[in-house]
């Protein structure tokens, strides 16, 4: 049986979300200025036309300088939206600066759904992915409930599918030396911190 890969995953998960909840409120400032320093002039930020980022939740390091950034320049930006069914899936919706978002079944703001504001990830150019650890290899331990794996599924299926391209955003405490990778588990193309590019 595999239940004690599934403990270390479930016992690493509660290291790593205890690590970016202990940051306090300066230390996540500095740590969201830091991270849009490094993504902002990037040629992957500033090439991309179609972006999905995320709103902070749980410690995560904050992508709202991005986000703002991103609509500044004109980009359209899409947040994730959880699916009242199916229950496991996830659509990526579009939204607009001033916009009212609501509390999905966690907690974290959305956008409230509307079939005409989705877009189908393929057709993203950046997702810009919150995670709760990392490794230097591409790897990414998330939440736990297979969101993201799902809906980047048709990768696993095309490798050769190119678009959009995926970056982890964390603090530096989120890394760890090597995570095993699960069938489903889509590689990163680099996860980015407050410190450096991975
Ligand atoms: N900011 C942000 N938005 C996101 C994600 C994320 O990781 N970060 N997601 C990425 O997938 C999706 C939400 N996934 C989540 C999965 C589990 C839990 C969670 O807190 N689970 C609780 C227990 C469940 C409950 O409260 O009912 C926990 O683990 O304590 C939260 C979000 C979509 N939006
Ligand atoms: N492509 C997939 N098809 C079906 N089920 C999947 C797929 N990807 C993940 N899952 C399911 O989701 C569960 C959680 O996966 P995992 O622990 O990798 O999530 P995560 O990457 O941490 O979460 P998230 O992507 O939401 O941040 C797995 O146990 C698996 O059953």
């Amino acid at each position: 049986m595999i239940i004690a890969a599934d403990l270390s995953r479930a016992a690493l998960r509660r290291q790593l979300r205890l690590a970016r909840r202990a940051l306090s409120a300066p230390q996540q400032r500095r740590a969201a200025d830091a991270l849009y320093r490094q993504l902002a002039q990037h040629p992957l930020f500033r090439r991309a036309r179609h972006i999905a980022l995320y709103l902070p939740n749980d410690g995560e390091i904050d992508p709202r300088p991005l986000l703002r950034a991103a609509q500044r320049r004109g980009k359209a930006t899409y947040l994730p939206v959880l699916n009242p069914w199916p229950r496991t899936r996830m659509v990526f919706q579009r939204v607009r600066p001033h916009e009212a978002l609501l509390r999905n079944r966690f907690g974290i703001l959305e956008p409230r759904l509307m079939h005409g504001r989705q877009r189908r990830v393929w057709a993203l150019d950046l997702v810009l992915m919150p995670l709760v650890g990392f490794d230097a290899e591409g790897g990414r331990l998330g939440m736990g409930g297979g969101f993201y794996d799902r809906s980047l599924a048709y990768r696993a299926r095309r490798k050769n599918a190119q678009k959009p391209t995926l970056l982890g955003l964390a603090h530096e405490c989120q890394k760890v030396d090597r995570l095993a990778l699960a069938s489903w588990d889509v590689p990163l193309r680099a996860t980015v911190t407050d410190k450096a590019w991975y």
